[in-house]
Protein backbone atom coordinates (compact mmCIF):
# COMPACT_ATOMS: atom_id res chain seq x y z
CA UNK A 1 0.00 0.00 0.00
CA UNK A 2 1.17 3.18 -0.70
CA UNK A 3 1.58 5.99 2.18
CA UNK A 4 -1.97 6.81 2.83
CA UNK A 5 -3.22 10.64 2.49
CA UNK A 6 -5.73 10.02 5.42
CA UNK A 7 -6.17 7.70 8.31
CA UNK A 8 -9.43 6.43 9.71
CA UNK A 9 -9.49 6.37 13.57
CA UNK A 10 -12.84 3.75 13.95
CA UNK A 11 -14.50 2.40 16.42
CA UNK A 12 -17.56 2.28 19.36
CA UNK A 13 -18.53 4.99 20.97
CA UNK A 14 -15.83 5.25 23.79
CA UNK A 15 -13.03 3.44 22.45
CA UNK A 16 -11.32 6.54 22.44
CA UNK A 17 -11.44 8.02 18.72
CA UNK A 18 -11.13 11.45 19.73
CA UNK A 19 -8.46 10.88 22.14
CA UNK A 20 -6.43 8.72 19.80
CA UNK A 21 -6.83 11.05 16.72
CA UNK A 22 -6.09 14.54 17.65
CA UNK A 23 -3.34 12.61 19.52
CA UNK A 24 -1.69 11.67 16.09
CA UNK A 25 -3.25 14.60 14.13
CA UNK A 26 -0.88 16.50 16.04
CA UNK A 27 2.61 14.10 16.04
CA UNK A 28 2.12 13.80 12.43
CA UNK A 29 1.17 17.59 11.49
CA UNK A 30 -1.74 16.55 9.86
CA UNK A 31 -5.04 17.54 9.53
CA UNK A 32 -7.88 16.43 12.62
CA UNK A 33 -11.83 16.01 11.91
CA UNK A 34 -13.77 14.56 14.64
CA UNK A 35 -17.03 13.59 13.08
CA UNK A 36 -18.84 14.08 16.26
CA UNK A 37 -18.61 17.80 15.57
CA UNK A 38 -20.33 17.32 12.13
CA UNK A 39 -23.69 15.19 13.52
CA UNK A 40 -26.78 17.61 12.70
CA UNK A 41 -28.67 18.98 15.68
CA UNK A 42 -31.49 16.38 15.26
CA UNK A 43 -28.80 13.30 15.21
CA UNK A 44 -27.65 14.84 18.30
CA UNK A 45 -31.08 15.04 20.21
CA UNK A 46 -31.97 11.87 19.12
CA UNK A 47 -28.08 9.77 20.43
CA UNK A 48 -28.91 12.07 23.67
CA UNK A 49 -33.01 10.84 24.08
CA UNK A 50 -31.17 7.32 24.11
CA UNK A 51 -32.23 6.45 20.41
CA UNK A 52 -29.29 5.23 17.96
CA UNK A 53 -29.07 6.37 14.64
CA UNK A 54 -30.57 4.61 12.00
CA UNK A 55 -28.28 4.38 8.45
CA UNK A 56 -30.81 7.06 6.88
CA UNK A 57 -29.92 9.35 9.75
CA UNK A 58 -25.79 8.64 9.24
CA UNK A 59 -25.76 9.03 5.13
CA UNK A 60 -25.76 12.64 4.98
CA UNK A 61 -23.47 12.96 7.98
CA UNK A 62 -20.80 10.40 6.24
CA UNK A 63 -21.49 12.07 2.21
CA UNK A 64 -20.63 15.64 3.75
CA UNK A 65 -17.57 14.21 6.11
CA UNK A 66 -16.60 12.70 2.52
CA UNK A 67 -16.81 15.81 0.54
CA UNK A 68 -14.72 17.30 3.19
CA UNK A 69 -11.89 14.90 3.41
CA UNK A 70 -12.23 14.74 -0.84
CA UNK A 71 -11.64 18.07 -0.69
CA UNK A 72 -8.65 18.16 1.41
CA UNK A 73 -6.77 15.17 -0.10
CA UNK A 74 -7.29 16.32 -3.35
CA UNK A 75 -5.41 19.61 -2.25
CA UNK A 76 -2.62 17.36 -0.95
CA UNK A 77 -3.40 17.77 2.91
CA UNK A 78 -3.09 14.69 5.10
CA UNK A 79 -5.72 14.01 7.00
CA UNK A 80 -6.89 12.17 10.70
CA UNK A 81 -10.76 11.95 10.73
CA UNK A 82 -11.72 10.23 14.22
CA UNK A 83 -15.52 8.28 13.29
CA UNK A 84 -17.04 5.36 14.52
CA UNK A 85 -17.40 4.24 10.92
CA UNK A 86 -19.32 1.21 12.35
CA UNK A 87 -20.46 -0.62 8.95
CA UNK A 88 -17.99 -1.32 5.91
CA UNK A 89 -20.78 0.56 3.99
CA UNK A 90 -20.10 3.59 5.91
CA UNK A 91 -16.66 3.18 5.44
CA UNK A 92 -17.21 2.83 1.88
CA UNK A 93 -19.10 6.37 1.32
CA UNK A 94 -16.18 7.71 3.55
CA UNK A 95 -13.86 6.89 0.86
CA UNK A 96 -15.55 6.66 -2.16
CA UNK A 97 -18.81 8.64 -1.50
CA UNK A 98 -21.09 7.65 -3.97
CA UNK A 99 -21.15 4.08 -3.36
CA UNK A 100 -24.47 2.88 -1.19
CA UNK A 101 -24.93 6.59 -1.55
CA UNK A 102 -24.84 7.64 -5.13
CA UNK A 103 -27.99 10.49 -4.73
CA UNK A 104 -26.84 11.71 -1.49
CA UNK A 105 -23.24 13.18 -1.77
CA UNK A 106 -22.54 15.98 -3.67
CA UNK A 107 -19.20 15.36 -4.92
CA UNK A 108 -20.04 11.93 -6.01
CA UNK A 109 -18.95 12.73 -9.45
CA UNK A 110 -15.50 13.11 -8.36
CA UNK A 111 -14.72 9.44 -7.32
CA UNK A 112 -12.19 8.47 -9.79
CA UNK A 113 -10.18 11.29 -8.31
CA UNK A 114 -10.39 9.79 -4.77
CA UNK A 115 -9.75 5.91 -5.93
CA UNK A 116 -6.58 7.11 -6.40
CA UNK A 117 -6.75 8.14 -2.03
CA UNK A 118 -5.00 5.41 0.03
CA UNK A 119 -6.91 5.64 3.82
CA UNK A 120 -5.38 3.54 6.34
CA UNK A 121 -8.28 2.37 8.60
CA UNK A 122 -7.18 1.75 12.32
CA UNK A 123 -9.68 -0.20 14.09
CA UNK A 124 -9.99 0.51 17.64
CA UNK A 125 -11.37 -2.73 19.50
CA UNK A 126 -12.29 -3.49 23.03
CA UNK A 127 -14.75 -5.41 25.09
CA UNK A 128 -18.17 -4.00 26.78
CA UNK A 129 -16.76 -4.05 29.86
CA UNK A 130 -13.76 -2.03 29.70
CA UNK A 131 -15.49 0.64 26.83
CA UNK A 132 -18.92 1.19 28.91
CA UNK A 133 -16.47 1.91 32.17
CA UNK A 134 -14.94 4.25 30.21
CA UNK A 135 -17.94 6.09 28.60
CA UNK A 136 -19.53 5.34 32.51
CA UNK A 137 -16.64 8.27 33.74
CA UNK A 138 -16.63 10.18 30.79
CA UNK A 139 -18.07 13.64 31.39
CA UNK A 140 -19.94 16.04 29.39
CA UNK A 141 -20.44 14.30 26.06
CA UNK A 142 -24.05 14.03 24.30
CA UNK A 143 -23.60 10.22 23.72
CA UNK A 144 -25.11 8.06 26.59
CA UNK A 145 -23.45 4.92 27.55
CA UNK A 146 -26.90 3.09 27.57
CA UNK A 147 -26.19 3.33 23.65
CA UNK A 148 -22.65 1.02 23.69
CA UNK A 149 -24.90 -2.04 22.97
CA UNK A 150 -25.99 -1.26 19.68
CA UNK A 151 -22.91 0.08 18.84
CA UNK A 152 -21.51 -3.26 19.11
CA UNK A 153 -24.48 -4.39 17.37
CA UNK A 154 -23.85 -2.69 14.17
CA UNK A 155 -20.00 -3.06 14.51
CA UNK A 156 -18.82 -4.83 11.32
CA UNK A 157 -14.90 -4.83 12.23
CA UNK A 158 -13.02 -3.80 9.18
CA UNK A 159 -11.63 -6.71 6.99
CA UNK A 160 -9.31 -7.22 3.76
CA UNK A 161 -9.59 -6.08 1.39
CA UNK A 162 -9.94 -3.07 3.36
CA UNK A 163 -6.58 -1.54 4.31
CA UNK A 164 -6.43 -1.86 8.07
CA UNK A 165 -4.74 -2.12 11.52
CA UNK A 166 -6.45 -3.47 14.71
CA UNK A 167 -5.68 -2.13 18.02
CA UNK A 168 -6.46 -3.07 21.46
CA UNK A 169 -8.09 -0.22 23.71
CA UNK A 170 -6.68 -2.10 26.82
CA UNK A 171 -3.24 -0.71 25.77
CA UNK A 172 -2.24 2.75 26.83
CA UNK A 173 -2.96 5.28 24.47
CA UNK A 174 1.10 6.25 24.19
CA UNK A 175 1.39 2.65 22.73
CA UNK A 176 -1.32 3.02 20.51
CA UNK A 177 0.19 6.14 19.00
CA UNK A 178 3.32 4.61 18.58
CA UNK A 179 1.63 1.34 17.34
CA UNK A 180 -0.05 3.47 14.33
CA UNK A 181 3.50 5.77 13.75
CA UNK A 182 5.28 2.45 13.72
CA UNK A 183 2.84 1.26 10.52
CA UNK A 184 3.02 4.57 8.97
CA UNK A 185 6.46 3.80 8.72
CA UNK A 186 5.84 0.82 6.84
CA UNK A 187 3.65 2.27 4.26
N1 LIG B 1 -6.29 3.75 25.54
C1 LIG B 1 -6.98 4.31 26.53
N2 LIG B 1 -6.78 3.92 27.79
C2 LIG B 1 -7.50 4.45 28.82
N3 LIG B 1 -8.45 5.42 28.67
C3 LIG B 1 -8.71 5.85 27.41
C4 LIG B 1 -7.99 5.33 26.28
N4 LIG B 1 -8.45 5.95 25.17
C5 LIG B 1 -9.41 6.81 25.59
N5 LIG B 1 -9.57 6.76 26.91
C6 LIG B 1 -10.57 7.48 27.72
O1 LIG B 1 -11.82 6.86 27.43
C7 LIG B 1 -12.84 7.83 27.28
C8 LIG B 1 -13.44 7.72 25.88
O2 LIG B 1 -12.48 8.18 24.93
P1 LIG B 1 -12.91 9.04 23.67
O3 LIG B 1 -11.67 9.48 22.98
O4 LIG B 1 -13.90 10.09 24.05
O5 LIG B 1 -13.65 7.90 22.81
P2 LIG B 1 -14.55 8.03 21.49
O6 LIG B 1 -14.11 9.27 20.76
O7 LIG B 1 -14.25 6.78 20.72
O8 LIG B 1 -15.95 8.08 21.96
C9 LIG B 1 -12.21 9.19 27.55
O9 LIG B 1 -12.48 9.53 28.89
C10 LIG B 1 -10.72 8.95 27.32
O10 LIG B 1 -9.92 9.79 28.13
O1 LIG C 1 -22.61 6.46 14.26
C1 LIG C 1 -23.06 6.77 15.37
O2 LIG C 1 -23.96 6.17 15.97
C2 LIG C 1 -22.42 7.90 16.11
O3 LIG C 1 -21.46 8.53 15.36
C3 LIG C 1 -21.77 7.34 17.26
O4 LIG C 1 -21.15 6.14 16.88
C4 LIG C 1 -20.75 8.22 17.81
O5 LIG C 1 -20.03 7.42 18.63
C5 LIG C 1 -21.33 9.43 18.42
O6 LIG C 1 -20.97 10.48 17.61
C6 LIG C 1 -20.95 9.63 19.84
O7 LIG C 1 -19.66 10.08 19.97
P1 LIG C 1 -18.48 9.23 20.64
O8 LIG C 1 -18.09 8.16 19.67
O9 LIG C 1 -17.40 10.24 20.83
O10 LIG C 1 -19.00 8.64 21.89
Amino acid sequence: MAAPGALLVMGVSGSGKSTVGALLASELGWKFYDADDYHSEENRRKMGKGIPLNDQDRIPWLCNLHDILLRDVASGQHVVLACSALKKMYRDILTQGKDGAAPKCKESGREAKWAKIQLLVVHLSGSFEVISERLLKRKGHFMPPELLQSQFETLEPPAAPEKFIQISVNKNVSEIIATIMETLKMK
